[in-house]
């Protein structure tokens, strides 16, 4: 679990962080949700120590992080994997020499155990056999899924994803996001991302913080972002037609619900409902035939 309490941050006259505090649970996906210029990487930043907060602290499962000492920063660190954005792979290196870099730098195993971690890690990720590829030999969903390994090759407890799926179509998009989750759970990591994806939100949000302006305006979970009442937070969501569009069918459907519920209760008070062991009226036949009766079977489907 990771808690962060009053972080402030500003670069020059520029308020970016304002007082940003929350905790991050373990074996979740947290998102870290907002436009552009909100302050999500410069929050990210704060929490894994590359950039210092001008107030406010940082507690990784209970150590405090920020201002402590080095030794003891060093060892948290060494438990936390970063996917940047864009991958940030060593072009000049190999898939395997990529994903076997941060095992070189942070462990003392030797070359048989580190070998055998890479194939481990590129198979988890769906990439056996791709070693000996170069990067510039891989598509950008690849690239990511090379990253994801490297990230998690040293046994990470603490996993950051800045904006994951950023410049990848959108079916690619989300299995990376299935990827980061099922990882998440399975090795029981805390996770954050930074994101604007609403598709995220909804596919892997376990836990969301909405920023706004350098504060957190709202958390919650993915099923109950749409039904808040923070205007920023809707105009943010409801910026996209397809989330307009898919909050009125969800509104049509909870009314119909409301409809029928409301009118059960009066039918069976009324005794209105025939008895269990009642055979069921005749239907009225159908005024424009049995062809009509197929032609709206065949549109429903
Ligand atoms: N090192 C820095 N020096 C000065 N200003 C900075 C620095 N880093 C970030 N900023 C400013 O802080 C603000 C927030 O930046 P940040 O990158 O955190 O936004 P963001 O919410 O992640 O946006 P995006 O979604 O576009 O990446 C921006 O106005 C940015 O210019």
């Amino acid at each position: 679990m990771i808690e962060i309490h009053n972080i402030h941050k500003t670069f020059g006259d520029k308020k970016v962080l304002d007082g940003v505090s929350g905790v991050f649970e373990t074996g979740k996906t947290n998102l870290l949700l907002g436009a552009s210029g909100t302050g999500k990487s410069v929050l990210l930043k704060c929490i894994v120590g590359l950039i210092k907060p001008d107030l406010g602290s940082v507690t990784f499962d209970g150590t405090y992080f920020t201002n402590n000492k080095l030794d003891i920063r060093q060892e948290i660190r060494r438990k936390i994997g970063m996917l940047f954005q864009g991958s940030a792979l060593f072009d000049s290196m190999t898939v395997e020499q990529n994903v076997e870099f941060p095992l070189k730098m942070l462990t003392d195993m030797n070359k048989d155990e580190r070998m055998e971690r890479v194939n481990f890690c590129l198979k988890r990720v769906g990439l056996e056999g791709a070693n000996k590829k170069m990067p510039s030999e891989i598509s950008g969903g690849m690239k990511k899924r090379v990253g994801i390994a490297r990230a998690i090759a040293p046994n990470c407890t603490y996993l950051f994803c800045d904006e994951p799926n950023s410049g990848l179509d959108p079916q690619t998009a989300l299995k990376i996001d299935e990827l980061i989750k099922e990882i998440t759970e399975e090795y029981n990591i805390t996770t954050i991302i930074v994101t604007h994806d609403m598709n995220s939100v909804i596919e892997i949000g376990d836990k969301i913080f909405f920023l706004y302006e350098g504060k957190k305006l709202w958390e919650g979970t993915r099923d109950e972002i749409m039904d808040t009442d923070i205007k920023e937070l809707n105009d943010f969501i409801f910026a996209n037609r397809l989330m307009r569009d898919a909050k009125k069918v969800e509104e049509e459907e909870r009314e119909e619900e409301e409809e029928r519920l409301h009118h059960q209760p009066a039918a069976q008070e009324n005794n209105m409902a025939p008895p269990a062991d009642t055979p069921n009226e005749p239907q009225p036949q159908n005024p424009e035939g049995p062809a009509a009766t197929t032609q709206t079977g065949q549109n429903q489907v």
